[in-house]
């Protein structure tokens, strides 16, 4: 007779440590996948200017190319425990070069601050060891870095978005930051994994989760040009696609091409929102789903 062996589960697959190589260069390539994605409601795709008459796919490639180093730089900033004014200081820097290769347009200044943090953050927990799962970089993110962020938040802002943010009683990127970004973690990785535990392609699971993101995010850019009418205009398109069953909907890509038009009209674009899918397709490359 066979001994019967009791069925052994599976070992949990291990959880990879990045190096601040690896952590850098997915957010180089995320940010390619943002840009990438189309159609994209207001924003430059690959084939398309949007609602700007200022940059297309060569000026964002341009100044991806410019940025390569410094999320690997600001990772193994991270990593060796610097302090917030070093990620500051390196950031400003890299903005600089952005500008350099842009022409003096902004691109992903947005990304640069975001990304930047959170390549950081990665930073960090590599070097405990440790993988960068969700709940890990929000608390890095909060315990080590929120009192700074917190105080950057509150300085007079200087961009349009911010200006408009603080007018409006908004969330700037600053104060997005400060809180931890709730919509990175509350709103665009579930609706990632929802999408893709739906089994949706990843181009619907993106746009699926850029939506989710425009519905939830007070994004400074739509508030700078357009107002609180054309933020709240935005989120309630973006709440109408998803509700009618988003990209993956029969006619799904079709009502995207549809609020897009609607926004290139208004000369909306959810820049904010942009960047944080980008950030989502970054903590997917460093994190993809279990199999
Ligand atoms: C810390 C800064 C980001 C400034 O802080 P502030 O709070 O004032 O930032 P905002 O003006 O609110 O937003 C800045 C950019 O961040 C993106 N964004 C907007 N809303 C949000 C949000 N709620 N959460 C997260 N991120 C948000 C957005 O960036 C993207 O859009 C820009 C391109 O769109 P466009 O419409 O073309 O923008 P403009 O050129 O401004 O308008 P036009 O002239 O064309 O009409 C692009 O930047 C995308 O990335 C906001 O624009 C930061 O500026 C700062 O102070 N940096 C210093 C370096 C630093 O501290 N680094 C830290 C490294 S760890
Ligand atoms: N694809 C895009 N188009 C316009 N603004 C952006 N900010 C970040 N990504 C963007």
């Amino acid at each position: 007779m066979t001994a019967r062996c009791a069925p052994v589960a599976a070992a949990p697959r291990p959880r990879r440590v990045p190096t601040p190589q690896m952590i850098g260069r997915a957010a180089t390539l995320a940010l390619h996948d943002e840009l990438a994605l189309s159609p994209k409601p207001g924003l430059v795709t690959l084939t398309d200017r949007g609602s700007h008459a200022d940059m297309d796919a060569h000026t964002f490639m341009r100044s991806l190319f410019a940025l390569r180093g410094y999320f690997v730089r600001i990772a193994e900033l991270g990593h060796g425990g610097a302090p917030f004014e070093a990620l500051e200081q390196c950031g400003i820097a890299a903005e600089a070069r952005m500008l350099a290769a842009t022409g003096g347009v902004n691109t992903h200044r947005g990304a640069i601050f975001m990304l930047g943090l959170l390549c950081a953050s990665a930073g960090v927990l590599a070097a405990q060891g440790r993988s960068p799962a969700p709940a890990a970089l929000r608390e890095v993110l909060t315990q080590r870095w929120g009192e700074a962020l917190a105080a950057r938040a509150l300085r007079p802002p200087t961009l349009p978005g911010g200006l408009a943010a603080r007018r409006l009683g908004l969330r700037s990127a600053s104060a997005e930051a400060a809180a931890g970004l709730p919509t990175l973690f509350d709103t665009a990785m579930p609706a990632l994994r929802a999408a893709q535990q739906r089994g949706l392609p990843p181009a619907a699971a993106r746009l699926d989760t850029l939506f989710a993101v425009i519905a939830t995010l007070d994004d400074s850019n739509l508030a700078h040009r357009g107002g609180l009418g054309g933020l709240r205009f935005a989120q309630a398109a973006a709440r109408g696609f998803l509700a009618a069953g988003g990209a993956a909907a029969p006619g799904g890509m079709q009502a995207a091409q549809a609020i897009g038009a609607a926004f290139v009209q208004r000369r909306l674009s959810p820049g904010g929102a942009a960047d944080t899918l980008a950030a989502a397709c970054w903590l997917d490359r460093l994190q993809p789903t279990a199999p």
